[in-house]
């Protein structure tokens, strides 16, 4: 490179490794792309994270209020506060530049509401901005210095890479497992489990590599369609047939947790298991991710005794029906239990923005609180909370683990059904509450009482305490997945490390 670059903070990229971080525009990819991004930069590359507008302008709203976001350049860049806290620490200052593009719609468009037109748009047109950017960036930089580290369900990583000349990192946000599954839906095609032009077979899957069995019934949800044409599964084969072509996968769990699964995977392709990805101290963050903003719920917390809180939280993307919510909310009720529940505006749909029964927020006075969003990692830290019912989305399982927290399962689409079985069925870290649809007052009612009164509380989280030591000894030193890591950013750059890295 003739010219050295500068980055809009000022800092000289050299002939750095130049990592350009793409992710998916949804909170739970956002999230680790954040932390995996800075963990990049900690070890000596130039990062540039690429972020929607929309993203950018919601999580902006939610940490500053709307007034600030709204004003033009209002919220900057979401790094701002990382950068402030390490010149506070007087540590050196990290090389994360951050570019925003266009998903193609309004930033007022209504995303959660109108969702497979949001994903048609992330299919056919955010691709078109990103290729757009990426050529002004990588150009900038040297093409030789750098990589593309992007979400796996992206339709073109491996297309553009090819034509800008650099290597694909796929980044998987979910377990190896659903990697697994989706790289080898060719498999489940041959075998007429799906995919096969008739009603699909209901016995045991025993031919995907490194996964000795599974049940049709614990496949994730758009494995168990048989309507395969939705916007999702167009996304989810293109997506996949460009894995296929990744140069290198990253992976947000742990070797131990899923050891065939990787095993099976590292054969085929190199795939560094470097979990868990959080944020640092597995505390609030100081770059701005949560897209609403975040109710404080510690005073609260403070006041209620030890493991005495059932915390309730669906995640950012998954709706409810108002009768699944419904019996949740009796069976809560019924049990007794103290409860923080997380009651997203769109859980059920944006067009109803109060669904609880009536009555509920009055019959639970005293021992409920319920809030719109909330600072989950310090939430599931806090001494009062005893049990997490959760939709299972897989940030929302390393986190409850990390904190010792067992689960109560209630999984509503996509990945969550086949992460129920990683904790009920494998690790037995948790149990189901029941399926959707069939979910039942009074089975919810038995199975909280369990869970925070009784003898199954008790060997629940006596697992969870040994998954626990196991992620912790996997992010130690000599652990696996810091081993792992240490690897990949050797392979990495050694492939586009100029001379500058550490
Ligand atoms: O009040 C809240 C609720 C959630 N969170 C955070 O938001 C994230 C939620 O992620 P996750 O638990 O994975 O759920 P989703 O938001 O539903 O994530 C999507 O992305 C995941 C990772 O790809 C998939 O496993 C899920 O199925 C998919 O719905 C976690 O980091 C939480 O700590 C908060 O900070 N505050």
């Amino acid at each position: 490179m003739g010219q050295e670059a500068v980055a809009a903070n000022g800092v000289a990229a050299g002939n750095k490794p130049h990592a350009v971080v793409v992710p998916y525009p949804l909170q739970g990819h956002v999230i680790p792309a954040v932390h995996l991004a800075l963990r990049l930069a900690e070890r000596g590359f130039a990062v540039t994270f690429v972020n929607t507008e929309s993203v950018h302008h919601q999580t902006s709203r939610a940490m500053l209020g709307a007034g600030a976001a709204d004003a033009p350049g209002g919220g900057g860049d979401i790094f701002a506060g990382v950068r402030a806290r390490r010149a506070a620490a007087s540590e050196p200052e990290l090389d994360v530049r951050y570019e925003l593009v266009s998903d193609g719609f309004p930033l007022g468009f209504d995303r959660s509401l109108n969702h497979d037109q949001f994903m048609e748009g992330i299919l056919h047109v955010l691709p078109a901005h990103v290729e757009e950017l990426l050529r002004r960036v990588v150009v900038a930089e040297d093409p030789a210095t750098t990589c593309l580290v992007v979400d796996t369900f992206f339709v073109w990583p491996a297309t553009l890479a090819r034509k800008l000349g650099v290597p694909y990192v796929s980044f998987w946000t979910e377990p190896a497992i659903i990697f697994s599954l989706y790289y080898h839906m060719d498999l489940l095609t041959k075998h007429g489990h799906f995919n096969c032009g008739k009603e699909p077979r209901k016995d045991t899957i025993t031919y995907i590599p490194g996964v000795p069995s599974i049940e049709p019934t614990e496949l994730m949800s758009y494995l168990q369609e048989t309507d395969t044409t939705s916007v999702v599964h167009r996304i989810i084969f293109k997506a996949f047939d460009e894995a296929h072509r990744a140069d290198y996968v990253l992976c947000n769990t742990v070797e131990e947790l899923e050891p065939s699964t990787i095993a099976a995977l590292r054969a085929e392709k190199p795939f560094y298991a470097v979990g868990p990805i959080f944020p640092a101290g597995f505390a609030r963050s100081a770059v701005a991710t949560s897209m609403w903003a975040e109710s404080d719920c510690s005073r609260w917390l403070d006041a209620q005794p030890p493991r005495s809180v059932l915390y309730i939280s669906f995640g950012s993307y998954a709706h409810v029906t108002r009768h699944e919510l419904h019996e949740i909310a009796a069976g809560v009720l019924a049990s007794g239990a103290r409860f923080l529940w997380v009651l997203r505006p769109d859980v059920v749909s944006s067009d109803d923005p109060d669904p609880l029964p009536e009555g509920f927020k009055a019959s639970a006075a005293g021992r409920g609180l319920v809030v719109p969003w909330c600072c989950q990692v310090e939430v599931l830290s806090h001494a009062a909370v005893g049990g997490f019912l959760t939709h299972c989305g897989w940030n929302s399982i390393l986190e409850s683990v990390w904190a010792g927290v067992p689960m109560l399962c209630f999984p509503l689409l996509t990945d969550q059904l086949t992460n129920r079985r990683l904790v009920a069925k494998e690790w037995r870290a948790g149990v189901s509450i029941g399926d959707r649809g069939a979910v039942d007052a009074g089975e919810v009612r038995t199975r909280i009482e369990g869970v925070m009164g009784g003898e199954e509380g008790v060997k629940l989280r006596e697992q969870v305490g040994k998954l626990r030591a196991t992620l912790e000894a996997a992010v130690a030193p000599g652990g696996s997945s810091r081993g792992n890591f240490d690897e990949f950013v050797d392979v990495l750059k050694r492939r586009c490390g100029g001379g500058g890295g550490q």
